[in-house]
């Protein structure tokens, strides 16, 4: 049997009830500690720092100064960082260069627990990056994201092996639904992906139709749903307390 839990900090994903993420989407450090400090509050079981809203995420030292001011206010709560390109629905565009300097330096650092590593780039520049964040203990979340429409049911699950073939610790796909159809395809192809891959699971479909789907987890085996917490990173989160009620109602015995 092969197992699909995934340890981060005191976190396991995979194991019950899906889990809580919720995004800081700070412009600048004052407004990250702040975001910082009223999720907390709520007890998320991760917090994701979305370095794209962060206005000086090339400066080194910020980013660095950032993700200590975070540690201190978020304790041993499990941290995501992620930058997401413009390309994939992110506030921020970068070149290549940048974007795998970020994530070496947040490796090199050790400034987070999990690094979101996006699918589409450079797949050689991957490779060094996925063995650089595992020879740190980093855990490493490829993600795929389309912000337009819902590929075919096989598309999401070759996406999701590919992530899970390159040596990602979880395989992450979002997308945005133009029907009830295309949630129907999103949940579909998660519980087949969930029972094939090695790996755990997270998807949703996006939007207000999409909702459906971030709740849905622990039935069709999506293993984390991020959820509003001062302001949304996506559409269709759930705001974090309502989130985690109705999670725990849904919750299998
Ligand atoms: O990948 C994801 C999922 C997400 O796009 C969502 O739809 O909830 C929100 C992002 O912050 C996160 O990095």
């Amino acid at each position: 049997m092969k197992t699909k839990t995934v340890q981060i900090r005191k976190l396991v994903l995979g194991e019950g009830r899906p889990k809580i993420a919720v995004p800081i989407t700070g412009k600048n450090l004052l407004e990250v500690a702040d975001q910082a400090q009223k999720i907390i509050n709520q007890r998320p079981d991760m917090i994701e720092w979305r370095l794209d809203f962060f206005t000086d995420v090339t400066n080194s030292e910020k980013v660095q100064i950032g993700a200590r001011t975070l540690r201190k206010i978020i304790g041993e709560t499990a941290l995501l960082l992620t930058f997401r390109t413009q390309a994939e629905g992110g506030r921020m565009a970068l070149n290549e260069d940048d974007y795998f300097r970020i994530m070496g330096e947040v490796i090199r650092q050790k400034l987070g627990d999990a690094l979101d590593l996006e699918l589409y780039h450079d797949e050689h520049r991957l490779e060094e990056t996925l063995e650089h964040a595992h020879k740190n203990g980093i855990v490493v979340i490829m993600s795929s994201h389309n912000f337009a429409k819902t590929p075919s049911k096989d598309k999401i699950i070759a996406k999701l092996s590919s992530m899970s073939s390159m040596g990602g610790d979880i395989a992450k796909v979002a997308v945005m639904p133009n029907s009830s159809d295309d949630v129907l395809t999103l949940l579909q192809a998660t519980r087949e992906a969930a029972a094939k891959l090695s790996q755990p699971v997270i998807t949703m479909s996006m939007g207000e139709l999409g909702k459906i789907s971030r709740i849905a987890g622990e039935t069709f085996g999506s293993v984390v749903s991020f959820a509003a917490g001062t302001q949304p990173s996506a559409p269709g989160q759930i705001e974090l307390k309502h989130l985690r009620q109705i999670l725990e109602d849904l919750k299998l015995n």
